[in-house]
């Protein structure tokens, strides 16, 4: 039998496991997100990606969604969790890197009492604001965020709305803190150990290449 915080994470079946990847625009989530993805295994959700597929998907959202994100404000939780879950559920995986979620106490309250997922830890890229400015000015990525004036206004709400979340997480002793400043090799070696230490114990994701894709009974 499981203990309280497995029987609290069962889902569709089977045991999941869910690491949020928080840190300030820029400060790397994405690009670690896609390593750890290639290493352990992992289905990376970011809540950004899906808001923004929401947006191309001509969804009755898409406009409301597409201001607040150009205003670097933070969108219902009602429509992210909506999306997360419908992401979780389609993946066929039990473990989820959710990224840039939950970006406010709201968020966190959301998804706790829809899904009833506890995180097993919240990793956390720590990066100082003139380093991720620099990252966010030189993301090519055709972001209608990425500019100065929205760049701003998403630091005031990372630092009103979201630090406090890794705050109520770091007093449970939950937080996983990563100095985002180095190069990304450096940074991948500190996330690795994390993952290696607390929760890839039993075996690397290269030794059950069949696991993944299949749903348990
Ligand atoms: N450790 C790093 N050092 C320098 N540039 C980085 C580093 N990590 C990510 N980047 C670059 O910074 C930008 C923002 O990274 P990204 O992973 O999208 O961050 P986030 O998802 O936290 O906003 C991207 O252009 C990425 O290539
Ligand atoms: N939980 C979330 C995540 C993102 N968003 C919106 O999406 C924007 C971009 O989020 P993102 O995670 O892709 O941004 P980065 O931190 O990766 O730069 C945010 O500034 C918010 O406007 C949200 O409303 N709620
Ligand atoms: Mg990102």
């Amino acid at each position: 039998m499981g203990t309280v915080v497995d029987a609290q994470n069962m889902k569709y079946g089977r045991k999941v496991i869910v690491v949020f990847v928080l840190g300030g625009p820029g400060s790397g989530k994405g690009t670690q997100c896609a390593n750890i993805v290639q290493h352990f295994g992992y289905t990376h959700l970011s809540a950004g990606d899906l808001l923004r597929a929401e947006i191309k998907s001509g969804s009755e959202n898409g406009t409301m969604i597409q201001s607040m994100i150009k205003e670097g404000k933070i969108v219902p939780s009602e429509i992210t969790v909506k999306l997360l879950q419908q992401a979780m559920q389609e993946s066929g995986n039990d473990k989820f890197l959710i990224d840039g979620f939950p970006r406010n106490e709201e968020n966190r309250e959301t998804f706790e009492s829809v899904t009833g997922i506890a995180p097993e830890f919240v990793l956390f890229f720590d990066c100082p604001e003139e380093e991720m400015e620099k990252r966010l000015l030189s993301r090519k990525q055709g972001r209608e965020d990425d500019n100065m004036e929205t760049i701003r206004k998403r630091f005031k709400v990372y630092m009103e709305s979201s630090l406090p979340v890794v705050e109520y997480y770091s007093s449970k002793g939950n937080v996983r803190k990563i100095d985002a400043v180095k190069q990304v090799d450096a940074v991948f070696e500190d996330v690795k150990a994390i993952f290696n230490s607390t929760i890839e114990k039993v075996a690397p994701y290269e030794d059950f290449p069949t696991s993944l894709n299949t749903k348990m009974p």
